[in-house]
C-alpha cells in the first residue's frame, strides 16, 4: 500500500480502466464470473450487429433485461472513489502531481456517470460544470445500456432513455429471460412492436458496441493512455481487445500499473501492484 501511496504521489496522468467487476459490488452480474452473463448467454448470438439483423426481438429481450436489472441497482463505493478523482480539487489532494484523471470504462451501466454527479454535487460543482467534467474525465467506451440509436444511418438519431420497458412488447420479458437462458424459448415479438426511432420511426437499436463494432472516442482514449504514468486496472479480466491493451500500452511506456481484482489471475508481467480482493472494499482505502 506504501508503494501505491508513494507512486500516486509521483504521478501525472492517471487512466483507470474498468470492467464489470467495478458493477460487480452492485448488484450487476458479470460476464464470465460465476452467473456471469456470458455463461448463460451466448454472446455472439446476442451482442453482435449479425445477431441483431438476424433477430432484434431476441436481442431486445437481452437488453431489456439488462436494463431491468441495472436500473434497479446503484453506484457502490468503488464507483464512488474513482467518482471523486474527476473533481479536481480531490485529484489534487491524492495525488498532488497529478494534471489529469480518467476514468475509461467497459461497462454499460452507467453506474460511473451516476456516481460523479452525485459526488459533484456535493462539491456543489454547477450543472456545466457537471456536463463538462462527466464529458472530459469518464469514457464509456462500450456504449450505454440506456442509449437508443436509429438503426437508419441516414437518421442516425440517438437519445438517452431510462423509461422502462421501453416499449410495451418488452413488458414481462425479463421474467422469461431470467428463467429460460436457451434462446429458443423466448417470445417473438415483431419488429414493429420494437424500440422505433422517435425521429423516422425505424427500427432502433441498444446504444451500446458490439464484438465487431468500433468502440466509443476511440482517438480521444489512445492520446489518453499515451501520456498516462498511472493505470489503474479495475475489475476487469482484460479479454476484450482493445480495452484490454492499454495497460501494456502504459507499462510499455514505463508507467506503473495497479491491478484491482479478486483474483489474481488477471496479473501479467511488466511493473505492476496488485490488490486481490473486492475493490468496493481495496480501492476506497488505497486511494484516500
Ligand atoms: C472476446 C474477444 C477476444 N473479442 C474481442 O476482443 C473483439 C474482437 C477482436 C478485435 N480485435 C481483436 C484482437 C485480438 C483478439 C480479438 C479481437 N473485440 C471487438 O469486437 C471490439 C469491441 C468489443 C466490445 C464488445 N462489447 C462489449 N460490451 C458492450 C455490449 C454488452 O455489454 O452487451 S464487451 C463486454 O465484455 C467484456 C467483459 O469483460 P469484463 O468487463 O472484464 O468482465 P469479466 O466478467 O470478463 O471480468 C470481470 C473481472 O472482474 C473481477 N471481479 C469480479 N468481482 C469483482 C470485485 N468485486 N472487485 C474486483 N474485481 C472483481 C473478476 O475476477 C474478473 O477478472 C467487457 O469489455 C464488456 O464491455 N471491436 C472491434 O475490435 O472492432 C473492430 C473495429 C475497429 C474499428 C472499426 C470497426 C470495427
Ligand atoms: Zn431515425
Amino acid at each position: 500500500m506504501e508503494a501505491f501511496q508513494e507512486i500516486l504521489k509521483r504521478s501525472k496522468n492517471i487512466v483507470a480502466i474498468a470492467g464489470a467487476g467495478l458493477s460487480a459490488g452492485s448488484g450487476i452480474p458479470t460476464f464470465r464470473g460465476a452467473g456471469g452473463l456470458w455463461r448463460k448467454y451466448d454472446a455472439i448470438s446476442l451482442a453482435t450487429p449479425e445477431a441483431f439483423r438476424s433477430d432484434p426481438s431476441l436481442v431486445w429481450q437481452f437488453y431489456h433485461y439488462r436494463r431491468t436489472i441495472a436500473g434497479q441497482k446503484s453506484p457502490n463505493a468503488a464507483h464512488y472513489a474513482l467518482a471523486s478523482l474527476s473533481i479536481p480539487s480531490v485529484l489534487k489532494r491524492v495525488a498532488p502531481n497529478a494534471e489529469s484523471f480518467t476514468l475509461v470504462t467497459q461497462n454499460i451501466d452507467g453506474l460511473s456517470t451516476r456516481a460523479f454527479r452525485e459526488v459533484a454535487q456535493r462539491h456543489s460543482l454547477s450543472e456545466r460544470d457537471i456536463d463538462n467534467l462527466t464529458r472530459d474525465t469518464i469514457i464509456e467506451m462500450h456504449g450505454r445500456l440506456f442509449d437508443v440509436l436509429c438503426t437508419d444511418s441516414s437518421c442516425g438519431h440517438r437519445e438517452h432513455n431510462t423509461t422502462n420497458p421501453i416499449c410495451p412488447a418488452l413488458a414481462g420479458t425479463e421474467e422469461i429471460t431470467e428463467r429460460h437462458h436457451e434462446i429458443d424459448e423466448w417470445p417473438a415479438i415483431a419488429p414493429l412492436d420494437l424500440p422505433r426511432c422517435p425521429k423516422c420511426d425505424a427500427l432502433a437499436r441498444p446504444g451500446v458496441v458490439w464484438f465487431g463494432e468500433g468502440i466509443q472516442r476511440t482517438y480521444t482514449i489512445d492520446s489518453v493512455v499515451e501520456k498516462a504514468d498511472l493505470a489503474l486496472v479495475v475489475g476487469t479480466s482484460s479479454t476484450v481487445y482493445p480495452a484490454s491493451g492499454y495497460q501494456s500500452i502504459v507499462a510499455e511506456s514505463g508507467g506503473n500499473v495497479a491491478v484491482f481484482n479478486i483474483d489474481d489471475d488477471t496479473i501479467s508481467s511488466g511493473r505492476h501492484l496488485s490488490f486481490i480482493g473486492k475493490c468496493e472494499d481495496i480501492l476506497p482505502t488505497a486511494l484516500f
